[in-house]
């Protein structure tokens, strides 16, 4: 089970129980029935599974509390707590010091993303001012990484024998020595082996495991299998920007007794981010949803994002915005759009790739987060929201908060020609400056 799965079989047994009048053992038994259910279709670990339920009942039972809203707040903060505990293993990684040479060893099965991994992470320091440089154990790695973001961002590397690698680097006093280890073998045993003796050789401060998200079953076995064969400190949950959404992370934390440090959300060198438990617990539960309740004729009868997603569907098959365009009143002299045309296609581009990655149910609950945010006056910072979008990914919040700032502006218009009798009664030149501006078409 993927997690967009999941995440919908927790907020519906959690809806459930919210809607029973009385929350008694029944009701109780019944949601942790389906979360436990969930969960291990998502491929978490038994034992995991039943603690966690264990747990919960306990903390319920400590508050005897009579008020069924009370009951339901301390369930569901239960449920939170227990996933955010499997998530944290009470354990920090090793953390590398700013100017004191640490040797990172990066380990994972091939084709995980480590060697990706190893670049962002590279990259994610030199940005904050470290002096990253970057070993190859393999004889293989060398061209894929020569062929990588590393050399744009000028990182170097050492493409030879691991240790001499380090050695030199540490010689020319870079502090985060990364080591990329695992070729393509044949043999699990062989790539073990290897990794051992590069970890006996090079002696890194902190072993990072990089895992697939997608990895599904095996999740728990293969970090297992890895944490057995060298002394794993920290992991790497990489291509949580694809179906599959990173819930082995729980059974990789479980199995490696190591946080969760970063996760890769794409294929670019700054896709990566800081791994969060709090906002991914909340993600899987989506807690917020069953409280926030708004009036559903706020957006009866009025444009829907569905709605907007379908024309900005429509738009991006035909050939061009200017055929669009052009079904509309003759062109204003004051305005050509076809000048940006691309920009406009790009953007529109990415705010179907957006929607994508919604479900419907999600483009409905983006509106009513959105609405409830506005309607409460407060302020909506990129952290505190980032649980809310389909991916943690600061670029990816700013393109629903740019989605939804369009679909506000084209919400508006519609409402507005409604008022004036419809498309032909607004002035042409007034037209198509609306159009411009809610393409973001600069001086429109
Ligand atoms: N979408 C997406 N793709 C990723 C991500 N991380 C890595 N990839 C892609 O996954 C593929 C494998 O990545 P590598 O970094 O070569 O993996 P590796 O573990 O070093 O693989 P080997 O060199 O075969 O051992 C490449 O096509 C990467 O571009 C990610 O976070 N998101």
């Amino acid at each position: 089970m993927v997690l967009a799965q999941l995440d919908g079989s927790i907020s519906r047994a959690i809806q459930q129980m919210s809607n029973a009048t009385i929350i008694d053992d029944n009701v109780l038994n019944e949601c942790l029935n389906e979360i436990t259910r969930a969960l291990l279709q998502s491929d978490v670990q038994l034992k995991l599974v039943s603690d966690m339920q264990t747990n919960i009942k306990r903390i319920v039972s400590l508050h005897d509390l009579t008020g069924g809203h009370n009951k339901r707040r301390i369930i569901q903060q239960a449920i939170f707590t227990e996933l955010c505990q499997i998530l944290d293993p009470r354990k920090s990684s090793f953390t590398p010091k700013k100017g004191k040479a640490s040797v990172i060893m990066f380990v994972g099965l091939q084709g995980s993303g480590k060697t990706t991994a190893c670049t962002k992470y590279a990259y994610y320091h030199l940005k904050k001012g470290w002096k990253p440089a970057l070993v190859s154990s393999r004889a293989g790695a060398f061209d894929q990484l020569k062929q990588n973001d590393a050399t744009r961002v000028k990182i170097p590397f050492y493409g030879r024998i691991a240790v001499e690698g380090v050695k030199r680097f540490k010689k020319e006093n870079y502090d985060l020595i990364i080591v990329d280890t695992g070729g393509h073998h044949k043999q699990e045993a062989s790539l073990f082996e290897e990794m051992h003796q590069v970890a006996e050789a090079t002696r890194p401060d902190l072993v990072i495991f990089v895992m697939d998200s997608s990895i599904g079953q095996a999740a728990f076995d293969q970090a297992q299998a890895f944490k057995q064969s060298v002394s794993v400190g920290a992991v790497i949950i990489t291509k949580m920007d694809g179906h599959a959404k990173g819930v082995g992370a729980l059974s990789a934390v479980a199995a490696t007794k190591s946080p969760v440090i970063f996760i890769g959300t794409g294929e670019h060198i700054d896709e990566f981010e800081v791994f969060d438990v709090k906002p991914f617990v909340s993600r899987l539960l989506d807690i917020l949803m069953s409280f926030v309740q708004l009036p559903q004729k706020l957006f009866e009868g009025n444009l829907t994002l569905r709605m907007m997603y379908e024309k900005f569907q429509k738009i991006l098959k035909r050939d061009s915005i200017g055929q669009v365009l052009s079904m509309l009143p003759p062109k204003s002299a004051e305005l050509t759009l076809n000048d940006h045309e691309k920009e406009i296609q790009a953007k529109f581009k990415s705010y179907v790739t957006v929607m994508d990655s919604m479900t419907d149910e999600g483009k409905q609950k983006m509106l009513y987060i959105w609405f409830y945010f506005l309607n409460s006056a407060r302020e909506i910072t990129i952290e505190s929201n980032s649980f809310f979008f389909p991916r943690a990914s600061g670029r990816r919040v700013r393109e629903v908060m740019g989605m939804l700032e369009l679909y506000k502006d084209i919400a508006k218009v519609r409402s507005k020609l409604g008022e004036m009798g419809g498309i032909g009664a607004l002035p042409r030149s007034m037209m198509m400056k609306q159009i411009g501006r809610i393409c973001g078409v600069p001086g429109a």
